[in-house]
């Protein structure tokens, strides 16, 4: 599976940690900066550039990494068709796969452990969506809201 990678100064040194990690379990990752630590970058180009590249690929997952995840998982869901979930725990990891087929997650990088935030990762990027559908139904509402904002 292909795993799309971003993260800001904040997000700089768990994005590395996780690009070894997720190579070496066999994913196909693409880093989409930041390329060298920068205190003063900012999150947004980095996440919604990653976004954009699960936009368009087929059954492709993405991870946006910052300091809390909150801006990079807002920044992600501004890119159409894009369902990104704030992962902080295994519970969110699980919901926001089998619930909300969510194609990115946000984690943030000071709230977690660097092993704990790998274990999140990889929860998010093993766990299919339910398929059940009173969830397809909700997406497809989502979906529908922003289709009719074009
Ligand atoms: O989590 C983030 C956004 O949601 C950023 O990583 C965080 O705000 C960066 O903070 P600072 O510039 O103070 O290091």
């Amino acid at each position: 599976m292909r795993v799309h990678l971003a993260a800001d100064h904040a997000g700089f040194e768990l994005k590395a940690e996780l690009l070894k990690a997720l190579v070496d379990d066999g994913y196909d990752v693409t880093d989409h900066g930041a390329f060298a630590y920068d205190p003063e970058d900012d999150y947004p180009g980095f996440c919604i550039e990653c976004a954009e590249a699960v936009r368009e690929e087929t059954d492709a997952l993405g991870i946006v990494i910052g300091g809390s995840g909150n801006g990079e998982q807002i920044a992600a869901n501004k890119v159409e068709g894009i369902r990104a979930a704030l992962v902080h725990s295994e519970e969110t990891a699980l919901a926001a796969r089998e619930h909300n087929d969510a194609q990115v997650a946000g984690i943030g990088a000071r709230m977690h452990t660097t092993e704990g935030a790998i274990a999140l990762a990889k929860l998010f990027l093993s766990t299919p969506f339910s398929q059940a559908p009173r969830h397809q139904r909700r997406i497809d509402e989502l979906t529908a809201y922003e289709e009719s904002k074009r």
